[in-house]
């Protein structure tokens, strides 16, 4: 049989390649306009260098459905990203291993359980907005709060972390070390003193302690009788017999996951919803028709967030804009063939969002904030809109992530307005998350 060709494109300078081109785009906001021009340079699968690696790019709606299903592609993890949460994550196992450890996690992320966090998220919620970020503020930087935010959010619907003394300490610990290592995900993986990297491997392995302080603390109370495995998600890992090793690297990679994807959708939301006043009119009158039919402090129910149509709407229409992770990411375990093209084996294969999310022909006019695009998600063809991914892969934090967004907007919106703060023009870069100029200024005032 003869084999296809290589994929058009161009691997660029040696080592170099396309990377330091594209970065400088998604640095300066222009990483869809860059990938507009190569794919119409070459055409939907192109060849590229990244990262000194040979590269196979998809573009549209075919690539998307070949790329969560084919058995050829596994995950990859940048090598900045296996130095900061290590290399025994979910994403580094496959097969029925990948589907044990998914298991696991899904216990507490599937509907069933987000219908229980819903007390534990609105408290944490209300706590935040009462606390000094918010309350009694003028101006807010957006972004580092909704990472304080879904950070606490997570600490305790996920681990169960408390608010005595001892736990309160440990979950300071570790958001100040995640803070710290999170910049480490995206930098040049170089271990020499002084760099900021050898700064956030530090951060990293101090984490890493508390974490397993953590399980040993578990492990006791699970062989002592006074938890169970159903209780949070360490304590089930422990009682699932994962090691200790792995234990500690789905951990942090779950706190990079669980938090930081869900502050960049809340933030960009706030800043969409200020400059499109007609979707934030119908957001305020949705959550007060709601805040309406509760008694003070009376907490949201499940049964509130299923009357929140339209702001969920608004929140898949800014992952449309503005999806928190930018691409799909995956290696050639196998020669494959794809589009009349030969992927040799060894090769990245990348799938960048927009190419979808982004097209005219797919969601007209792309670059306006439509909700009314997602009030009905059967029109929306199917592998065109893959914010959480897809296939065996897909998010299995998208219910945690919509309850989360969901709780946190109601609790926004019936308490402050906001508009973006003077001199804070809502631009943002991307590295390669999204992080708005400023955090994100706002002016707020109580309702
Ligand atoms: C707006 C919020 C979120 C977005 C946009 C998002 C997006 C994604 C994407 C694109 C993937 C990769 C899928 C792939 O490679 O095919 C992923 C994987 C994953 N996410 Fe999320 N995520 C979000 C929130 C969460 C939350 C809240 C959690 C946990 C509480 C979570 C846990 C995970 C895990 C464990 C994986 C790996 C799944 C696997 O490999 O089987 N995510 N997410």
């Amino acid at each position: 049989k003869k084999m296809k060709p290589l994929p058009p494109g161009s691997f660029g300078l040696p080592l170099v390649g396309q990377t330091l081109s594209l970065l400088r785009a998604l640095h300066a906001n222009a990483g869809e306009a860059w990938l507009t021009r190569w794919v119409a340079a070459y055409g939907p699968v192109t060849r590229l260098s990244f990262f000194g690696c040979p590269t196979a790019m998809l573009a549209g709606a075919s690539g998307n459905k070949f790329i969560f299903s084919s058995a050829a592609l596994t995950p990859k993890a940048t090598a900045s990203m296996s130095r900061m949460v290590g290399r025994r994550t979910i994403r580094d196992v496959s097969g029925d291993e990948h589907r044990r450890v998914r298991a696991m996690m899904a216990q507490f992320l599937r509907p069933d359980a987000c219908r229980r966090h819903v007390a534990a998220m609105d408290a944490e919620v209300r706590r935040h907005l009462d606390g000094g970020q918010w309350h009694g503020k003028a101006t807010v930087a957006v972004m580092p709060a909704m990472k304080d935010l879904t950070f606490d959010v997570m600490c305790t619907a996920l681990f169960r972390l408390g608010r005595d003394g001892k736990s309160e300490a440990v979950r300071r610990e570790l958001s100040t070390e995640f803070q710290q290592l999170v910049k480490g995900i995206s930098v040049i993986p170089m271990d020499l003193p002084f760099t900021s990297f050898r700064k956030c491997l530090a951060a990293s392995r101090r984490g890493r302690r508390a974490v397993a302080g953590i399980i040993q603390e578990r492990r006791v109370k699970l062989e002592t009788g006074q938890s169970s495995a159903a209780d949070d998600v360490v304590t089930h890992m422990i009682a699932e017999g994962l090691p200790d090793e792995e234990i500690i690297d789905n951990v942090m990679f779950l706190m990079i996951a669980a938090h930081d994807t869900t502050a960049a959708l809340l933030t960009f939301l706030i800043r969409y919803l200020d400059t499109n006043r007609e979707a934030y009119d119908k957001v305020v009158h949705e959550q007060e028709e709601i805040a309406r039919c509760k008694e003070p402090d009376e907490p949201l129910s499940w049964e509130d967030l299923s009357k929140m149509r339209y702001t969920w709407a608004a929140a898949l229409e800014t992952l449309r804009l503005v999806p928190p992770v930018f691409s799909i990411l995956r290696k050639a375990t196998a020669d494959i063939e794809f589009g009349g093209y030969h992927i040799p084996k060894g090769w990245q294969v990348i799938q960048p969002m927009s190419t979808t999310q982004w097209d005219a022909a797919i969601f007209p006019e792309p670059g306006r904030f439509v909700p009314e695009r997602f009030e009905d998600t059967s029109a929306t063809p199917p592998f065109c809109f893959i914010p959480f991914g897809g296939g065996p892969r897909v998010c299995p934090g998208n219910e945690f992530a919509r309850v989360e967004t969901l709780v946190t907007m109601h609790y926004i919106v019936t308490r402050f307005k906001w508009k973006l703060a003077p001199g804070c023009d809502g631009s943002y870069a991307r590295f390669p998350m999204p992080y708005p100029s400023q955090g994100l200024l706002i002016d707020i005032e109580p309702r």
